[in-house]
């Protein structure tokens, strides 16, 4: 078992009081309550309050955790778990050493005020982050690689111990190195590339892949990735290690910092240019990075068929006048008792409970087009699943409220893994089934749909509970681009009194 704490909030009179809740990206099979999510599976927890979260770590990967209430990831609430493989057990590859890079993006609007902007009328879009970073810290208004831009930036001036100064990765030369990547970014899709040194992927979000080489990698939020770096590269040298931003138009400098050979000094820039993320709309290069994930070889493999598809349309939409993303048509907005409480003692008026709908009307709407109607309607209704049944979920882009937009979205899904059975172009059709991945899907936690296309999963509902599935951009989960999932609630055991202690459950002992 493990357990974290949420830090101790002690309000003093200048910080804001604000409720928080954790979320970490393992799969909390047995103790739903120990997920996170406000309003879903738990009561936030309120300042001076401490809410322990205990669940099993079934299994070793790269994970992270992060506050899941309001859009407090994206004010720096997060930090990386990860799990050692078992005594006695081995990992299925080599290594001498290991590096964690959690990457994010920073902005200098605080978070509030973001949130603030995101739901006014007329609506305030928060802009492409500041900066970058790597393990917490980066840099602004100033460049380490300055004499390699044309623009006329400023070289950054380091001793080395300073707040933002960038943690420099030191190797020895003929050792293999495990970099263990995962992005809470709120906004950004994320490319990183070593200069001089190809990586081979052997981790996705938790689970082996069947090792690959790349020059660059593409990594979105939400997800985490282990890739093995060989140091046989000139060891008098250092190499940039390079992060820019893809599937928007950057306005963020790369994030940078240095692959320092031993006995090389760390303070010796490298010579060479840092490598150049691809260009941020070459959606191919990101499509072929994605399509070449698969199963490690002797991997858990999908069910054949599946008992329930259920096609889940991407739109940004106006309700009331406001700016929002729906989800076949509905904007979700959490209820104030959550939806674990509520269900497992049958308090009935706590949520709508009509089930949103499986699919959207696919006959008529023109996914390349801005809709004819753009409108939508906020909802907190559910998908019931039955227990231990074989789920397809097909999420499907379509054109945002602006002609020629269309935009990436990282889903990620919570108490569970899914197989990423495929991904497509265009609209999704039945027939399209015949071309899923059944041999060696990857198991993952997220995946991304591409702009105008369709990427489907499927996920047995085998972990009683209230799961969120939702993009894992910060601000759209905001704007209500989320469902949720429920099954097999009547077998939760019981649940802390700590995850009840609000709305209709407040006075609940179970
Ligand atoms: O949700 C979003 O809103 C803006 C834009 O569509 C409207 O300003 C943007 O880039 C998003 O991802």
């Amino acid at each position: 078992m493990a357990s974290f704490q949420a830090p101790p909030s002690e309000p003093k009179p200048e910080t804001p009081l604000s409720s928080i809740s954790l979320t970490s990206f393992i799969l909390k099979l047995g103790t739903p309550w120990a997920d996170g999510t406000a309003s879903i599976s738990q009561c936030a927890i309120n300042p001076g309050e401490t809410f322990v979260y205990r669940f099993k770590v079934d299994r070793p990967g790269t994970y992270f955790y992060h506050g899941h209430y309001g859009m407090q990831r994206s004010a720096g609430l997060y930090g990386s778990l990860i799990v050692d493989v078992a005594d006695g057990e081995k990992e299925p590859f080599h290594y001498d050493g290991e590096f964690n890079l959690l990457l994010s993006d920073w902005w200098h609007q605080n978070v509030h005020d973001q949130e603030v902007s995101l739901s006014s009328n007329p609506f305030r879009w928060i802009g492409e982050p500041q900066s970058i970073l790597i393990n917490g810290r980066g840099q602004f208004n100033c460049s380490m690689a300055a004499k390699f831009s044309n623009a006329t930036v400023s070289q950054c001036k380091f001793r080395g111990n300073e707040q933002c100064a960038p943690q420099i990765l030191h190797v020895r030369p003929n050792k293999i190195y495990r970099l263990r990547i995962a992005s809470s970014t709120a906004l950004a899709s994320l490319n990183l590339a070593i200069a001089g040194h190809k990586m081979v992927v052997v981790e996705a979000d938790g689970n082996y892949v069947q090792p690959f080489e790349v020059n660059d990698l593409d990594i979105y939020s939400g997800e985490s990735y282990s890739v093995l770096l060989r140091t046989d590269q000139i060891p008098s040298k250092n190499y940039w290690i390079s992060i820019g931003v893809r599937g928007r138009e950057p306005k963020t400098p790369q994030a940078l910092t240095i692959l320092n050979y031993f006995p090389t000094s760390a303070s010796k820039l490298p010579t060479s240019q840092p490598p150049i993320t691809p260009p941020w709309n070459d959606y191919n290069h990101s499509k072929a990075f994605t399509k070449s994930i698969f199963a490690l070889m002797g991997s858990l493999k999908p069910p054949k068929n599946h008992d329930r598809r259920i096609i889940l349309l991407n739109t940004q939409t106006k309700v009331n006048g406001f700016t929002k993303w729906s989800i076949n048509n509905i904007s979700l907005t959490l209820p104030s008792t959550p939806y674990l409480g509520s269900i497992k003692f049958g308090l009935n008026h706590a949520f709508d409970q009509k089930s949103p709908p499986d699919n959207y009307d696919s006959k008529n709407y023109d996914i390349f087009n801005p809709a004819l109607n753009p409108n939508s309607s906020y909802g907190n209704g559910i998908y019931t699943i039955n227990f231990n049944t074989t789920v397809d979920v097909v999420l499907q882009n379509a054109n945002a409220l602006a002609k020629d937009v269309s935009e990436i979205h990282p889903w990620h899904l919570h108490g569970h893994d899914f197989w990423v059975l495929g991904y497509g172009e265009g609209k999704f059709r039945d027939e399209d089934e015949k071309k899923f991945n059944l041999k060696n899907p990857p198991l993952r936690n997220t995946a991304v749909i591409f702009p105008y296309g369709w990427t489907a999963l499927r996920f047995v509902a085998d972990n009683p509970g209230v799961w969120a599935f939702h993009c894992h951009i910060e601000p759209h989960l905001h704007m209500g681009m989320g469902v949720v999932f429920a099954e097999g609630v009547h077998r939760v055991g019981q649940i802390p009194k700590a995850a009840l202690a609000c709305g209709l459950t407040g006075n609940k002992q179970n």
